[in-house]
């Protein structure tokens, strides 16, 4: 099997055109930040916080009728509490997620425990499940908005240690649990995905699981095995689900997929022989899976929305929205036929 890396075309495209000294002085920033408690603390006194209730996001309707993310402070913050008769100190439980262009460090905090509807009144904000938040949101705030959120999971569901049961103790970042008893160091995970878009040189394969929305076919995706790597599981994924015998593989890129838990998504295209193209469907994990032409493609690209017949379900085809990285992988794989 051939694997192709589109190596220094793709770190020109995503990084060339940045500011590098102020990128490294923020990165250096963070860095510090996550091993320095105090200068953390200081950090998030100035900084700006994204707010969730039982991790559904805070948004903020515009006068557009679109959604948008609060632009609240560390103060604002501290105003709501206050208002709310609750303690100050709850602020404090806020995790680190990253630093705005303009160098604000920036936080997330969840305050499922204060009343739902009293925090979107004082914030005139409304708390909405991310599935739904993720698709409202533009540009850079929906992975922010997902990566707060992956965080605070992790913290919510890590604060014991699984050796010693005891409980295990945060650093002021949020960057790392340490168990008190023993001293193991546990850090947030993501667990790896390869999905891939597999092609036949004239049409590509996408699937369908009972649990999509209908009518949606994506590429094919799976958990890498442990101690496998990226080749080994696309490989796999394939063979196991279609029955196909993949020839090579092009790394197109990678995204952070909150859904259902955190995973790693490293999206490949890969190839496989039109004269060995017959697909022989794993039907415990897939409903359907299907070899689509360039028009076909090009046409569930284009719908927006899914078409919906009068029972409310969709009954055309389409594919994932542009957020997902599935979307990203048919996209390059219509521009790539329409090329050749
Ligand atoms: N961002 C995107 O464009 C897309 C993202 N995805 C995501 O990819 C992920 C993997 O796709 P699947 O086809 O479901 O994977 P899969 O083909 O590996 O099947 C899922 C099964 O793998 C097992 N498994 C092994 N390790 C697991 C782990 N760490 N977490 C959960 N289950 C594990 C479970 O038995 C589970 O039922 C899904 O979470 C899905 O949300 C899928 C398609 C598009
Ligand atoms: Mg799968």
């Amino acid at each position: 099997m051939r694997c192709l890396v589109r190596s220094s075309f793709k770190i020109r495209q995503l990084f060339g055109s940045r500011d590098c000294s102020s990128y490294v002085s923020r990165m250096r920033y963070l860095m510090r930040l996550k091993e320095d408690d105090e200068a953390c603390l200081r950090a998030l006194q100035s900084g700006s916080v994204l707010l969730y209730h039982k991790l559904a996001p805070l948004l903020m309707r515009t006068e557009r009728g679109m959604y948008q993310l609060p632009a609240l402070q560390a103060t604002d913050v501290k105003g709501i509490l206050g208002k709310l008769g609750k303690d100050e100190q709850l602020l404090n439980s806020s995790v680190l997620i990253g630093c705005s262009d303009d160098n604000v460090p920036q936080f997330s905090l969840d305050v499922g425990s204060l009343e739902q509807a009293a925090v979107e009144e004082l914030c005139g904000g409304v708390f909405i499940d991310l599935r739904k938040a993720f698709f409202l949101l533009k540009g850079p705030e929906a992975p922010l908005v997902s990566k707060g959120q992956a965080l605070l999971r992790w913290h919510q569901t890590h604060g014991f240690c699984s050796t010693t049961g005891q409980p295990t103790q945060r650093n002021q970042a949020g960057s790392q649990r340490v168990c008190l008893a023993n001293g193991a160091t546990y850090y947030p995970q993501m667990a790896p995905v390869v999905i891939v878009l597999v092609s036949d040189g004239r049409r590509c394969l996408l699937a369908r699981q009972s649990g999509f929305p209908r009518g949606m076919y994506s590429a094919l995706a799976g958990f890498c095995d442990i101690g496998e790597t990226v080749e080994e599981t696309l490989r796999r994924e394939v063979a196991e689900e279609v029955g196909l015998e993949v020839e090579s593989l092009l790394y197109s890129g990678s995204q952070h997929w909150p859904f259902p838990q955190s995973s790693f998504m490293v999206a490949c295209h890969a190839t496989v022989s039109p004269d060995n193209g017959e697909i022989n469907l794993d039907g415990a994990e897939l409903e359907d899976a299907q070899w689509f032409g360039l028009d076909e493609i090009e046409e569930a690209l284009q719908r927006k929305t899914p078409l919906r017949n009068p029972k409310g379900e969709s009954s055309v085809f389409w594919v994932p929205p542009s957020y997902a990285i599935a979307n990203k992988l048919i996209q390059e794989w219509a521009n790539q036929q329409k090329k050749s």
